[in-house]
């Protein structure tokens, strides 16, 4: 039977001098894992040499069982994989319809009658069944994000590679769109990645953090958060231990860092543990 993992082993990338990957070993398994990290921290690079549109400079990858590596592999690798690009490339002129076709035959799915057939079931799962004849200039970018994530499933590939597929939605089509990624994580090897750490902790089973091109985390949701287990707290103003605070909703601050003793503790989110992991590191410039 084919494999139904993923794994990346000892994978180098420069772009010149500089080191976008510094040698990134991680397995993925059936389920939606997360790839969180600051930017610039190498997650675009690692997504497009799995997709391989792209070749490392040392290391190793196991996609399904294949080695993309290789002349026929990469062939091979490419028909088992769905990429949803970070900036998608459409032919604006096209309606939804005629693109998905299009994909289709890249994809090298040569029966004309079986490749509509496929284009219409993709764009059913992603609700976009009623639109399928506009043109795409005309859809909103919702609708044509949409599109992108109907393009990435033709076919069916048993590994799914997101690059931020919510970025610029709103909080709605965000919703439905983490309906459709936890739906296709069911059965297939997804890889999402996202500044959204909410969208991590709704879909994830899993989480991988990647700073300045090295793994700083692999594990739960649940281990991400329990990284802040004890250092997150509210109170009525930013206190001076927090490396972090900010005024909520609710009026008190939240804070994580090193709490006052006798601070009224909070159960920590995933995005506490995620701004705890990489306190400090030069690599998170978002918290600095
Ligand atoms: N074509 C390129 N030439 C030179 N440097 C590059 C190139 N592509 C990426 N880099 C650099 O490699 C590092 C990793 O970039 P990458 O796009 O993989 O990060 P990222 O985690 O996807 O960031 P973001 O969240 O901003 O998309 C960055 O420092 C980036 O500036």
């Amino acid at each position: 039977m084919a494999s139904t993992s993923v794994a990346v082993t000892g994978l180098v990338r420069r772009y010149g001098r500089h080191t976008a990957l510094d040698h990134v070993s991680l397995g993925l398994t059936k389920g939606v894992t997360g790839l969180l990290g600051p930017n610039g921290a190498g997650k675009t690079t690692l997504l497009r040499i799995l997709a391989t549109a792209m070749s490392p400079d040392q290391g190793s990858i196991d996609l399904l069982g294949i080695d993309p590596l290789t002349a026929r592999g990469r062939l091979e690798a490419r028909r088992a994989l769905g990429y949803l690009p970070q900036h998608p490339g459409f032919h604006p002129g096209f309606t939804a319809f005629e693109f998905i076709d299009y994909v289709g035959i890249l994809r090298r799915i040569t029966d004309r009658r079986q490749r509509h057939d496929e284009a219409r079931r993709v764009l059913a799962a992603v609700g976009l069944s009623d639109v399928r004849g506009k043109k795409i200039k005309a859809l909103s970018g919702g609708m044509r994000q949409r599109v992108a994530l109907a393009a990435a499933i033709v076919g069916d590939p048993q590994f799914l590679i997101l690059d931020e597929p919510t970025v610029g939605l709103d909080p709605k089509q965000r919703l439905r769109f983490r309906e459709l990624i936890a739906e296709l994580g069911e059965g297939r090897v997804v890889l999402l990645s996202t500044h959204q750490t909410e969208d991590v902790g709704a879909l994830c089973q899993h989480v991988v953090v990647l700073a300045g091109g090295t793994v700083r985390f692999d594990g739960s949701p649940a281990d991400l958060s329990a990284h802040a287990a004890g250092r997150v707290w509210h109170s009525d103003q930013r206190d001076p231990g927090a490396v972090a605070g900010w005024r909520t909703g609710q009026g008190s601050v939240h804070n994580i860092g090193t709490p006052p003793p006798g601070a009224a503790l909070l159960d920590p989110t995933l995005e506490d543990g995620y701004l705890l992991l990489l306190d400090g590191d030069p690599a998170l410039e978002e918290v600095a």
